[in-house]
Formats: C-alpha cells, sequence, structure tokens
C-alpha cells in the first residue's frame, strides 16, 4: 500500500494519453475520461506543441485533470513546459533520481512510471513513492507500445493506489482491473487510428469498457504477446 492509497471506494480515474488537438481534447473529455495526457517527449509520435496542448488544456473545462508526460528531460524543461501548456499534473518516465522527482512534486501532482522490474527488485525509484502528491504508475518498458503487462503474473506485488498502463484498450481494460484493481488506467496506442490521431469510438469504448467492468465487444481480446515477470528480471 502507497503513502497516498484512495479510499477503496473511489471511482476508477481513466486518462486517455497522446491528445495532440482541442478536438480530441474535448473528444475525451466528453467521453468522461477524468485526464487527459500531453506527450512532450521529444522521441514520441504522439509529441504535442506547448500552444496546443495549452489551447486543449483550457479547453475541455474546471473538472477534468490535465497530465504533461515526459521522459527523462531536464528539470526545468519539464517545470517551465507544464506551467505553459497548463498541465496541471505531470507523469514522469525514465531513469530518473529521487531528488529530481521530489522537486517536480514541490509543484504537480506526479505520476511516476516505473516498469515491473523496478517493482519486483524494490528499485531505489519506489522510495519516492512516500512522498505527499507521488502515484505509481505501472507500465511497460517501451512507453506508448501498445503491449500489454503480464496481469496474473503482477497479482501479489501490485500495490493499492497505484495506476495501470501498458497496452491496454476497450476490448481488454476490463479483464485487466479485474486482474489488478488499479487505482487509475491509461491508454494511447490502441485508441489511435495512427500514431497521434484519435479513433474518437475507441476513447469512447475504452472509458465505458473501464467504468463498466466489460469489453465493448463482450469478449476478452486474445493476450497476445506480454511482457511477463521473467522477462523483466532480465
Ligand atoms: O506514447 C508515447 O509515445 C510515449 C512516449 C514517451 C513517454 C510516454 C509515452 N506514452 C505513455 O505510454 C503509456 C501506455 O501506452 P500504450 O497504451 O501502451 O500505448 C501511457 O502511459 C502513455 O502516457
Amino acid at each position: 500500500m502507497t503513502a497516498h492509497s484512495p479510499h477503496p471506494t473511489a471511482p476508477l480515474r481513466v486518462k486517455v494519453c497522446g491528445t495532440t488537438s482541442v478536438t480530441d481534447a474535448v473528444q475525451a473529455a466528453e467521453a468522461g475520461a477524468d485526464a487527459l495526457g500531453f506527450i512532450f517527449a521529444p522521441i514520441s509520435k504522439r509529441l504535442v506543441s506547448v500552444e496546443v496542448a495549452r489551447a486543449a488544456s483550457l479547453s475541455v473545462g474546471p473538472v477534468v485533470a490535465r497530465v504533461g508526460v515526459f521522459l527523462n528531460q531536464g528539470l526545468d524543461e519539464v517545470l517551465r513546459t507544464a506551467e505553459q501548456a497548463r498541465m496541471s499534473t505531470v507523469q514522469l518516465h525514465g531513469d530518473l533520481s529521487s531528488l529530481y522527482v521530489t522537486e517536480v512534486a514541490r509543484y504537480h501532482p506526479v505520476l511516476r512510471v516505473l516498469r515491473p522490474a523496478d517493482l519486483l527488485a524494490g528499485a531505489d525509484a519506489l522510495d519516492v513513492l512516500e512522498l505527499p502528491g507521488v502515484t505509481l504508475m505501472l507500465d511497460a518498458p517501451e512507453p506508448g507500445g501498445g503491449v500489454p503487462l503480464d496481469w496474473e503474473a503482477l497479482r501479489s506485488v501490485f500495490p493499492a493506489g497505484a495506476w495501470l498502463a501498458g497496452g491496454l484498450g476497450p476490448q481488454n481494460v476490463a479483464a485487466a482491473i479485474r486482474a489488478l484493481n488499479p487505482a487509475g488506467v491509461d491508454a494511447v496506442s490502441r485508441l489511435e487510428s495512427s500514431a497521434g490521431v484519435k479513433n474518437h469510438e475507441l476513447v469512447r469504448s475504452f472509458v465505458w469498457a473501464a467504468r463498466s467492468g466489460s469489453s465493448s465487444d463482450g469478449a476478452e481480446l486474445s493476450t497476445g504477446t506480454r511482457f511477463t515477470v521473467d522477462n523483466f528480471r532480465t
């Protein structure tokens, strides 16, 4: 259990990531997303400009969270971009020191993204989860890769209050929630027509499936390739 676990009856939070336009932001908000992700990592196929992110952020009303997503970027860049783009939360991927995460958490709630290997190894990176305002998100080693984690293998180690990402979509999110009972779920690849272009029908189905606990077509997707705990150990 992390220091800041939500109440056991707290509603599941649903994040739609990789927002690249005002239209996508408004559509996702109207579909019922609690949080929208804006990716500022230059390597991403979903890179969004500060200007577009800011306009989208200001277009979704007072309640929807806007999450700036960063991967191994400088502290000044993260704080400046989050402020300019009017982000309400910062999501941090990469190999980052505790000091770095602590510093970001002085200004923004943080979703700290770790891999199952970090969890299983009891990595130093886990220390920051004790900080006020820092929440764990578990994701695959390749962010935005669309490959699900091995939920069954994670059952015994998945912390209460953590969020789950990695290859989630309308057809498998309900099964992931049943397996791990995350506080929040996050997806991008499986909600797109092409990289960076949202499929609004998939976004609606994802939010619905997460909230209702059913797959959008009544069937679970074949799991296909999954990262397993053993993969992570190597
Ligand atoms: O999606 C990206 O391009 C990306 C780049 C850099 C950091 C994070 C990125 N995306 C994050 O990946 C996970 C899940 O993605 P998927 O559903 O498996 O495709 C999600 O947290 C995104 O925020």
